[in-house]
């Protein structure tokens, strides 16, 4: 039995007499009874003989078992065992996440939570000519649905329509909403021919490659500049698959599912399309894992849990953007989805395509390697062409609110010209700090040493590491003086300034904190594509494969900080950063402008990026790591640990530290980076080994240690296998 406790270790139960044999299965939840709780655990054995070394006197009994159809199929068992042993955790943490919120808990709903769908009544043609005269939304969402044979509320509002939209065309009668389950039909019915486009020569060349590895195991990198069409290659290629009614399973960045991307889907699939994303509520995403469980859902698009959706018959994985950080779990389950759904593919001898213009360098090393099909989309698709990047040098000219003038003057430019402009920083709130201008007193979480972020829109100061908040103070608690002020700028500042120097255009800000509220991040990408906002203010949401026709120039704010950190990663993810932004200027007709601010113009690593484009850059890093043994060409572990005082993490690692580990670099202890957050002191111990075997060695050697060490006692520590960020 696997119990999500964090041990590492399998458990026995038995059956009461009440439940026969024949109703208990591999994969099964059940209900049993745990130190002095009750838990739902996963049944992974059915042993008919008690095994030598237990004593039946201190097997407790299973409670209950439940009957309704959410066993775990034994391939996602097989899969979920095999990252338990890859990620060094328990077991039953690892089945834990594989199930929905709901099925964790153990009063699951009896029946399943039922879905709204909605669909289009017969309607008569002078209401149709009202709604495309008086209501052009209220059209496009009676289009859509024209279209379907039902698409659910979940969907609708992942597209940014909203609930007074539907409400209004459903007491004109125009649709109905209805509780049916999915539509069982023919999915090769539901293709749509009308809307392909013609596919470039480079285009074409991968599709036929995935169609011709349908029936294997095979692994496809689309190394596609932005802009070069890598979706409509994922939806021509799929196409095969779903014909022969088999599943695809789409991966997206955290943020990354557009109502532009879901409507490409939509428009090309008449097939029911399940979503798996943080905008969901726990109803909706336990439909998706029903649905997709039975065979029923022809295509699952979710974030990096959707990994672990049970589907029958999956056919295709396709991951966008693969080098996006969002697909790594930073806690608890340490694991990499992108990593997961490759073993996954290939556990069940299906091709898996990897889409992205800035390859991660593992991806990148595997493809150079040939263990990957290495497909390359060199130009943009259409007519559009890529954008020139042009750095701003700043340290020798006064800014305009952190502006240089000849910014200014471009976006003025680009805006009285009906274009669009987008701001990109990476700092969200008013303020990354505030001090007081007399005694020069910053105002700090104690929790973690770190000055608060201003965020004047709800006049707090907020930690951006433990989410602590305070009331801004109206005077400096050291020195009593009234001259308090905010120093440096985050996106809202940035906002404020726009708008109040281009009054005449409408500015949005497009960050975690505007886009809190559900729904409402769809909204904003409508409104943008709708051009109802000229100047889009933003961080990295910004970055995510979005595609704004009418954005001609980027600008980039205050990239300096990733220059020069110690992080050995910090350079790759700034290039894909920068690539990324940059590759939202000028997609369509229009060419684009990007400006990059910078203080270091002269910078190698902007000096390579800007003039040989960040294929000649990877290449150039990744000499660099080859020649120091880091990773792709080494292989690391990271082991956390934190408590109130910070000799116990040090001391406890020391004892790591201390055992003879073949074949195995071990650097450390030393302080994190952040070396104090939410009150814990932080102390990390790096594992290096050239073989990843050496590596798991030396793991299974430390786990036997921590057993009997006393000192882990004392300290939450864990484990991270391939550790994106270190400095966390
Ligand atoms: N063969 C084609 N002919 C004409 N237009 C195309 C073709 N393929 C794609 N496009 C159009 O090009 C635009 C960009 O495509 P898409 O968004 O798929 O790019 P991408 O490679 O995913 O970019 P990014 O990496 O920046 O997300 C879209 O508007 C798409 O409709
Ligand atoms: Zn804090």
């Amino acid at each position: 039995m696997a119990i999500p406790v964090p041990m590492r270790q399998l458990f026995t139960y038995k059956l009461p007499e009440s439940i026969p044999q024949t109703d208990i299965h591999v994969g099964q939840r059940v209900v049993v009874p745990f130190s002095h709780r009750t838990v739902i655990a996963i049944v992974i054995n059915i042993n008919q003989q008690l095994p030598d070394n237990i004593d039946i006197k201190k097997i407790k009994t299973i409670i209950s078992a439940n009957q309704e159809q959410t066993q775990l199929p034994s391939s996602l068992l097989a899969l979920l065992s095999l990252c338990a042993n890859y990620y060094q955790h328990p077991i039953g943490e690892v089945m834990q996440t594989a199930l929905p919120a709901l099925l964790r808990k153990i009063d699951t709903p009896s029946a399943l939570p039922n879905m709204q769908w909605f669909s289009c009544n017969e309607v008569n043609q002078d209401d149709i000519i009202s709604m495309t005269k008086k209501a052009p939304k209220q059209y496009q969402l009676y289009k859509l649905l024209l279209q379907h044979n039902g698409l659910s509320w979940s969907e609708l509002r992942t597209l940014g329509f909203s609930k007074s939209q539907l409400n209004t065309l459903e007491q004109k009668k125009i649709i109905v909403q209805k509780e049916v389950v999915t539509p069982t039909y023919k999915w090769q019915d539901g293709l749509n021919e009308k809307d392909k486009l013609s596919l470039s020569t480079e285009q074409a060349i991968i599709v036929s490659a995935i169609d011709n590895s349908l029936d294997h195991f095979s692994c496809h990198l689309i190394d596609g500049v932005t802009g070069s069409g890598k979706t409509e290659v994922y939806l021509q290629a799929m196409e095969q698959t779903i014909a022969s009614n088999k599943q695809v399973l789409v991966l997206v960045p955290e943020i990354g599912l557009t109502p532009q991307t879901l409507s490409r889907f939509e428009q090309r699939f008449n097939v029911p399309i399940f979503l798996h994303h943080s905008g969901l509520n726990d109803a909706e995403r336990l439909i998706t894992w029903q649905q997709a469980h039975l065979g029923c859902a022809a295509i699952v698009i979710g974030t990096r849990s959707a990994v672990f959706t049970p589907l029958q018959k999956l056919g295709l994985i396709i991951i966008d953007e693969e080098h996006d950080s969002s697909f790594k779990q930073q806690d608890s389950f340490r694991y990499h989805a992108r990593d997961i759904a490759i073993l996954r593919a290939r556990q069940l001898n299906i091709p898996i395509v990897l889409g992205t213009a800035t390859p991660s360098f593992e991806t990148l090393n595997n493809a150079l390697q040939h263990k990957y099909q290495h497909h390359k989309l060199t130009q943009r698709a259409g007519n559009s062409i890529q954008s020139k990047i042009t750095l701003i040098d700043i340290a020798n000219q006064p800014l305009n609110f952190g502006l240089a003038k000849p910014v200014l003057e471009k976006m003025n430019n680009t805006l009285v010209r009906g274009e669009q402009v987008l701001v990109f920083l990476n700092r969200r709130g008013f303020a990354p700090a505030i001090n007081c201008q007399e005694c020069h007193w910053i105002a700090q979480c104690q929790r973690c040493n770190k000055p608060y972020t201003y965020h004047k829109g709800q006049g707090l100061l907020i930690c951006h590491h433990c989410a602590g908040q305070k009331r801004l103070p109206s005077q400096c608690p050291e020195c009593g003086s009234i001259r308090v002020t905010p120093i440096g700028q985050g996106t809202e500042q940035i906002e404020q300034h726009l708008q109040e120097q281009f009054k005449q255009f409408s500015t949005i800000r497009i960050d975690r904190d505007s886009t809190r509220r559900k729904g409402e991040l769809a909204k904003i990408l409508k409104q943008v594509t709708n051009k109802e906002h000229q100047i889009l203010v933003g961080t990295q949401m910004l970055a995510k494969g979005h595609h704004f026709p009418d954005v001609t120039l980027v600008v980039m704010l205050d990239i300096d900080g990733a220059l020069f950190s110690y992080d050995f990663r910090a350079a790759e993810h700034m290039a894909q950063l920068l690539i990324q932004v940059a590759g939202r200027a000028g997609r369509a007709s229009k060419p684009g402008k990007v400006l990059v601010q910078t203080q270091y113009p002269q910078h190698p690593l902007l000096q390579d990026l800007v003039h040989n484009g960040y294929r000649h850059f990877a290449k150039q890093a990744m000499l660099e790591r080859q020649y120091a043994g880091l990773p792709p060409f080494g292989y690391q572990a990271l082991i956390r640990a934190e408590a109130n005082f910070p000799s116990y993490p040090e001391k406890f690692l020391r004892t790591i530290a201390s055992l003879n580990f073949e074949h195995c670099e071990v650097a450390g202890p030393m302080p994190a980076a952040m070396e104090k957050r939410a009150g814990k002191y932080r102390f990390h111990l790096l594992l290096q080994a050239k073989k990843r075997s050496f590596l798991h060695q030396a793991l299974a050697q430390l786990l036997v240690n921590i057993e009997n060490n006393e000192w882990a006692k004392k300290v939450r520590w864990s484990m991270d296998i391939d550790p994106l960020d270190l400095s966390w």
